[in-house]
């Protein structure tokens, strides 16, 4: 876990610590969608820990995620991501950035559901293949036509990723930029939820 504390809290991180309290706020979404990379902006803006759950699980199985489904296929990996979620999520608050199939899986949504802020980072075909392209360790796309095998995985997932909290739309922005929309969303569905409460 890295845990890197800002030194001065924007006025927009201090307020979204306000109303995170202690829940945890994890990013979904596909492969490219920037999870990983604005997780951990968004985490240091906080000054909350920070986790990517594929680095958590090449940490414990001393594996990297390719050599996890080159070894013992898709659904050992899912099980291994449902366990090491699970554990990650009974504390908070932190910053969570899952793997793209994480919340596809229904005992890890509900999980997700249970533990924290759910935050979809949503993006276009052409953005998501853009960044996917330039590296090859996500075996999913080690297919004949990775781009059409990138386009059926956001006609399968789309409509589940939908249920998270908020939604954010990953696009060719600067990153602090998709960040502070991160932190302004999570603020008005949390705010949203006390007026309802009240
Ligand atoms: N807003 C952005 N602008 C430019 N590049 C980005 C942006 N968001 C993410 N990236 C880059 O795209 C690539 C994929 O992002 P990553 O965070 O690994 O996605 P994910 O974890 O969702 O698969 C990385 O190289 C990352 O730095
Ligand atoms: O979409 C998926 O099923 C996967 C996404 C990957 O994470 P990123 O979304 O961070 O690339 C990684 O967990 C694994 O290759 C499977
Ligand atoms: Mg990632």
């Amino acid at each position: 876990m890295t845990h890197s504390i800002s030194l001065v809290a924007s006025p927009l991180a201090e307020r979204t610590r306000a109303v995170l309290k202690r829940r945890n706020l994890i990013f979904v979404g596909l492969m490219g969608a920037g999870k990983s990379a604005i997780g951990r902006l968004v985490a240091n803006q906080l000054g909350l820990p920070f986790v990517d759950t594929d680095n958590e699980i090449e940490r414990v199985s001393r594996m990297t995620i390719s050599e996890l489904f080159a070894t013992y296929g898709e659904a050992e990996f899912r099980a291994l991501e449902t366990r090491v979620i699970r554990r990650l999520l009974r504390s908070g608050p932190k910053v969570v950035s899952t793997g793209g199939g994480a919340f596809i899986n229904d005992k890890t949504r509900r999980q997700i559901e249970r533990g924290g802020i759910s935050v979809w980072l949503k993006a276009d075909l052409d953005v998501l293949w853009e960044r996917v392209n330039k590296r090859d360790h996500r075996p999913l796309l080690k297919t004949e036509n990775p781009k059409l095998t990138l386009e059926n995985l956001m006609n399968e997932r789309y409509p589940i990723y939908q249920r998270a909290n908020v939604t954010v739309i990953s696009r060719d922005e600067r990153k602090d930029i998709i960040a502070a929309e991160v932190m302004e969303a999570v603020i008005a569905h949390l705010s949203q939820g006390r007026k309802n409460h009240e």
